[in-house]
């Protein structure tokens, strides 16, 4: 079976909402929601038929576009890539050019709309941001809590709140206070010991590759509702995290860093090709900062994440 490729997109409106269409009943994945585009035709280039069918579907003229995800999935039926884009900026009023609903939907009320099996990497690509701040060892409390402050003051979406050398309660406060100043404004990853992290009202939790290793095989161990991601140095890691159903991963080391000069760093080439075979949201890390971003995206990856290079000064 030829893999058919297709170009859609994510667009977002002025207020951050998303346009999604209904497929007709007698289309493949008919009467579910999808993110619109269509098929990319011989010899075509992926832009140039995202531009096309945005126009012939919508009456719209992509303006600002760049990569967001690409999903390999393979359906009883159908072998499809999904070559899928963000649009920020067109030029038209969006309608339903074919007769199909439209709904401008919030990311959160993503959630809430069924979609064909290939999408969940998409809902999860269009729901995180492409910044991941990661917080830096050996902090007291108080800074660590000034600098998340500071963090979200200059547009920080995601935090993960990285302690290891803190013990449980002294975790979980900090943790209720990181929450506080998240609530809002950005979405707190917790990681630490399983038993820690089960009833927290978090948006999720980031497993450490050891723990991926050890819990792959049992599935998600916390609720659907919660973001699961892990830590993946490794095709095998991103394998496993594939397996386990962790809704996105950080992928690193890209390029060596100052804190572990001993670990032989990935390459842009070769984090390129391993996300070429992996269909979830990545987040490139290690000796990268906020000027990685456009070509994190040119690679595939959701997007850069840091310690120190997102750490205000
Ligand atoms: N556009 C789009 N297609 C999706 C999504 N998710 C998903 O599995 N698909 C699948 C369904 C189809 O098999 C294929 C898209 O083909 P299509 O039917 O939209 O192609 P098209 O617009 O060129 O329509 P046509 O020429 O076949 O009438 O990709 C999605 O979010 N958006
Ligand atoms: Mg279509």
């Amino acid at each position: 079976m030829k893999r058919v490729h297709v170009a859609a997109a994510v667009i977002r409106g002025v207020d951050g909402r998303i346009l999604i269409a209904r497929r007709p009943q007698d289309k493949h994945q008919g009467g579910l929601w999808e993110f619109p585009g269509g098929k990319v035709e011989d010899g075509e280039a992926v832009r140039v038929a995202l531009d096309r069918e945005l126009e012939e579907e919508l009456g719209i003229r992509p303006q600002a576009a760049r990569p967001l995800i690409q999903i390999r999935h393979d359906y009883p039926d159908k072998q499809v890539l999904l070559d899928v884009w963000e649009v920020s900026t067109f030029s038209g009023e969006p309608h339903g050019a074919e007769g199909q609903p439209l709904a401008w939907v919030s990311e959160r009320q993503l959630l809430e709309y069924a979609f064909p099996a290939a999408n969940k990497p998409i809902v999860a690509a269009a729901r995180l941001p492409e910044r991941y701040l990661i917080t830096p060892d050996g902090l007291q409390p108080s800074e660590l809590l000034a600098g998340v402050r500071s963090a979200l003051a200059q547009g920080v979406r995601l935090v993960q709140l990285r302690a290891p050398n803190m013990f449980d309660a002294q975790y979980r406060d900090l943790a209720v206070d990181v929450q506080g100043l998240c609530a809002g404004k950005a979405q707190l990853m917790l990681k630490g010991p399983l038993e820690w992290l089960g009833d927290f009202p978090a948006a999720g939790w980031h497993l450490t590759a050891e723990q991926l290793r050890k819990y792959a095989a049992g599935g998600r161990p916390f609720p659907d509702d919660r973001w699961l991601a892990a830590s993946c140095h490794s095709a095998e890691e991103l394998v496993l995290a594939a397996q386990m159903g962790v809704d996105f991963v950080t992928l690193s080391p890209v390029q060596a860093t100052a804190t572990h000069p001993d670990v032989q760093p990935l390459g842009w080439e070769a984090a390129s090709e391993l996300l070429t075979h992996f269909n979830l949201p990545a987040y490139l890390l290690g000796g990268v900062g906020p000027g990685d971003i456009e070509r994190a995206w040119q690679i595939g990856a959701q997007g850069v994440a840091g310690i120190r290079a997102f750490w205000p000064q």
